[in-house]
């Protein structure tokens, strides 16, 4: 502990915060800390003090003098010390005491008392560690703003090169950095519990509080027990043993004081001793240097001399690391006893504890305060550099107007000059002009005597000529020329017809699905619009769809088993229908569904206007028809039903109520069942019109708007034909599906809510699955993933069970729907390559037992 603190215990007198010993040496010292102790206050150096010492900039400022290493591991390193912003920087500082500056800041006097205290100043936490004037060690923690913070870290800095600067400063600065280079420095904070520190401890705990843990570690580390709970435990002990422990201290401060009594004596004794040495040192070198015949005598006395006092110094220095060890060992006692007598300690490190909270909040806030001030000085520099930039192009533009300025001005002069020169050169030029054009009219004149006179004799010999001609034509077509040219054209057309047969007939090997194109025309408002026409048909079969805006820049051509313009009719389209439904009679499945955006002429082409009727009608006519052409030798029996999905969930629509819950059942052969589900009997083509009526009717009456429903839901025409051979007695049972789909471009749409999100979500099910199966079968997947909707499951027999597949896809044409147009015809595409096996026919011999009464009536 310090010198002043333990006199001032001895003597009874207290001086301050740092007491005197009342020796005759420090006499000087005291009056010194007296003044001190004007401005430093009762509890010891604070900021505020200095501030207001420094403000009045009348009287003596008391700074303390300090070794700090912004690095705690570097403190040896005491000489350089740059500052770098608060930030980042945890000093440690240890005060070897006390500087006295005059109003100018300089030092006057300096008190040194090493290893009186610490401070430690991390961010706006500036706390102190000083002896109070009982000689007891207490924590003072100041908690600043920012640019106080500031302030007292430059302030700081500055303390420390004035005390660099002063020869007895850098003496104890030296003798301290030796102890550290020795490892006999006590950390203040741990003479409490005695134990004196090795270097590398001294570091550590140095860096636990720059790290700003709780102060106080035990030897190993760990935290020390709280005071508060040390006091408790202590208070619960018997008062005897605290009598007996305050008489072991107080045994144990005496042996110390005397202890230490003695190194003083022997110290002082060791100075004078050294005084005196120096002092013959310094005369014998002054012979030595006068020469003369006792020279060299003299010299090795000096030299013996020199060497008695370098062991006299070194074993002063050894007895003053003894009296600090035994100093501090002392001030560890007294600590003892008076934390056993009061339970001021425990006080303090709640004090401290409560401090560190605040810093840390404060520190928190600090934090935050920098990264604005650090935004502020970015954004700052950010606009000067802008300011800058500005700048420089505002020269460079100023330099280019200037330039351009210059440049405009010259060539309005020499425009002035030019002008001037050109009146007289264009009047030359009007004139020159003026004599072409009369030329130009001279030489017209002569052109159009010309042609007169040509016409006139063409106008004789046209006739002349195609009285030639007709003879020629006519001698043509009575020659045989003609006759093998008529010859070659027909045989050119029946190859194409053959062609195409042999391609149907490769089709129908294959079972690849057949794909009819048909676009719509434009209508109502798309007209009104003036909505660009984006398909083109280059070839027959082939249909192109431009870009939106009517441009090739994305055109992309697409082939298909037929293309229908807008122009075909119903008729020309079923024409090419017509033929594949003789394959129902003979008892193959055939499966004719319309697939593409809403509005894109699905429903026309399936069930078309009562006049105009689409597939389905036709289809079944056609049935009928050829059924007729057959004759007497058979038996048809024909039968419909019609089913709808919406959302996900099957309908009959030949009943009114359509409440009741239909499946789909898959048999043992592959084809799909509806059990419970309606089967009317039609005995002639007008039955299907009416049945188609009877579902309309049931369809619009769960339906608020039928045409926005059919939009929203698959409507499925399933027609049964059991086609019995009585000669041969061989029965066909074949299946026509016929499958208005819904509209394909709500997949993928979702800004729907409520039961049209539901809507949505259905239809985007069971299209993708359908997506998903045709997908499957064109790769010739072994897995085809019918399960997935109803949809699927439903066309399961048509689409995976040897059956005939015709898919119509429509098409609009306008500029609006081009995406969706694309979208569909690449969809077509693909189920154009599935190639789904030969169909299959299902016959039975009708005698042999198979059953007849798969229609309901
Ligand atoms: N080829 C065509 N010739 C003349 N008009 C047509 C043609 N195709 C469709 N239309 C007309 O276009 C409109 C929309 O056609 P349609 O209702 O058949 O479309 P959709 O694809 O079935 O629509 P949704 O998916 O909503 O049921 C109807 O007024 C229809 O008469």
């Amino acid at each position: 502990m310090t010198e002043g603190a333990m006199m001032a215990d001895e003597g009874g007198e207290e001086s301050g915060p740092f007491a005197s010993n009342g020796n005759k040496k420090t006499e000087d010292h005291d009056e010194e800390l007296e003044s001190i102790k004007r401005v430093t206050g009762e509890d010891g150096v604070s900021y505020e003090t200095l501030e207001d010492a420094e403000a009045g900039n009348k009287i003596q400022a008391v700074c303390p003098m300090v070794v700090a290493s912004r690095e705690v591991k570097e403190k040896k390193k005491v000489i350089s010390f740059t500052t770098t912003g608060l930030k980042d920087v945890y000093l440690w500082i240890d005060i070897f005491g006390f500087a006295v500056l005059d109003s100018h800041g300089k030092v006057t006097r300096s008190v040194p008392y090493p290893m009186l205290a610490s401070w430690m100043i991390d961010n706006d936490l500036f706390q102190v560690q000083l002896v109070n004037k009982k000689g007891k060690q207490k924590v003072y923690t100041y908690l600043t703003g920012y640019h106080t913070a500031v302030k007292i870290k430059n302030r700081l800095w500055e303390y420390i090169d004035l005390y660099l600067k002063h020869p007895k400063a850098v003496e104890a600065l030296q003798s301290f950095c030796q102890a550290i280079e020795e490892g006999n420095v006590v950390s203040t904070d741990l003479l409490k519990e005695g134990i004196p520190l090795d270097k590398e401890a001294f570091i550590d705990e140095s860096l636990t509080k720059a790290k700003k843990i709780p102060l106080g570690t035990n030897k190993d580390g760990t935290p020390k027990k709280p005071a508060k709970a040390k006091a408790a435990a202590t208070s619960s002990k018997s008062p005897s043993k605290d009598t007996q422990n305050l008489a072991r201290a107080e045994a144990e401060l005496r042996t110390l004081r005397e202890a230490l009594q003695k190194a003083l004596e022997e110290r002082d004794e060791a100075k004078e001793k050294c005084e005196g040495l120096d002092a013959q040192l310094e005369l014998l070198q002054l012979e030595s240097k006068g020469g003369g015949d006792g020279g060299e005598g003299a010299s090795a006395k000096a030299k013996q001399l020199e060497e008695e006092a370098k062991q006299l110094k070194e074993d002063l220095e050894f007895s003053v690391r003894e009296r600090d060890n035994l100093s501090k060992q002392l001030e560890n006692a007294m600590e003892r006893m008076q934390s056993m007598e009061s339970g001021d300690a425990g006080n303090t490190q709640q004090e401290v504890l409560h401090y560190q909270q605040e810093a840390q909040q404060l520190a928190a806030l600090m934090e935050e305060q920098h990264s604005i001030i650090d935004d502020l000085v970015k954004a700052k520099s950010d606009l000067e550099e802008q300011v800058a930039q500005e700048k420089g192009g505002r020269q460079q533009a100023e330099a280019i107007a200037e330039a351009a300025t210059n440049e405009a001005a010259s060539a309005i002069a020499e425009a002035q000059a030019a002008g001037e020169q050109m009146q007289g050169e264009q009047m030359q030029v009007v004139a020159l002009g003026a004599g072409a054009i009369l030329e130009g009219c001279e030489g017209l004149r002569r052109d159009l005597a010309t042609v007169r006179s040509e016409a006139e004799a063409l106008s004789t010999a046209v006739p002349l000529m195609s009285a030639f001609a007709l003879r020629q034509l006519s001698d043509f077509m009575a020659s045989g020329a003609f006759a093998s040219m008529r010859d070659a054209m027909e045989r050119y057309k029946r190859e194409c017809k053959l062609r195409k047969q042999l391609y149907n007939q490769l089709i129908e090997l294959r079972g690849n699905i057949r794909v009819f194109c048909r676009v719509r025309p434009l209508f109502g408002k798309e007209i009104e619009e003036e909505e660009e026409d984006v398909t083109r048909f280059p070839e027959e079969d082939e249909i192109t769809v431009l870009a939106s805006d009517g441009s090739y820049s994305r055109a992309k051509t697409y082939e298909f088993d037929k293309v229908f313009g807008p122009d075909s009719s119903q008729t020309v389209v079923f024409q090419e229908v017509a033929p594949l439904i003789a394959s129902v009679l003979d008892g193959y499945n055939f499966c004719i569904f319309a697939y593409g955006q809403t509005g894109s002429g699905k429903t026309h082409t399936m069930e078309g206007p009562r006049d105009d009727p689409g597939v389905n009608t036709r289809a079944i006519a056609e049935l009928f028809r050829l059924a007729e052409e057959r004759g007497e030798d058979y038996e048809i029996n024909v039968s419909a039903s019609v089913l709808e999905i919406y959302n996900e969930q099957l309908r009959d629509l030949l009943v009114r109520d359509n409440s009741k819950k239909l499946e789909a059942k898959l048999a043992k052969d592959g084809s799909v069942h509806v059990p419970g589900l309606t089967a009317m009997k039609v005995g002639t083509p007008q039955d299907i019109v009416k049945v188609m009526e009877v579902a309309s009717k049931n369809r619009a009456v769960s339906a608020t708007n039928m045409n926005e429903h059919s939009s929203r839901s698959h409507a499925m025409l399933s027609v049964s034909v059991m086609c019995r051979n009585r000669i041969s007695k061989q029965e066909h049972r074949g299946k026509l599906h016929l499958v208005d789909l819904a509209g394909s471009e709500r997949v993928g749409k979702s800004e729907a809510t409520g039961a049209r999100l539901k809507e949505a979500q259905a239809i985007n099910k069971s299209l993708s699955s359908l997506g998903d199966v045709i997908q499957a079968l064109s790769a010739k997947k072994g897995h085809v993933p019918f399960r997935n909707s109803k949809l699927t499951y439903v066309l399961q027999d048509s689409l995976g069970g040897h059956s005939k597949v015709l898919m119509f896809v429509q098409a609009s044409p306008a500029g609006s729907n081009t995406s969706e147009t694309r979208c569909s015809l690449d969809f077509a595409a693909r189920a154009r390559n599935v190639e789904l096996g030969q169909a299959k026919q299902n016959t039975v011999r009708y005698g042999d037992g198979g059953d007849n009464g798969h229609a309901k009536h």
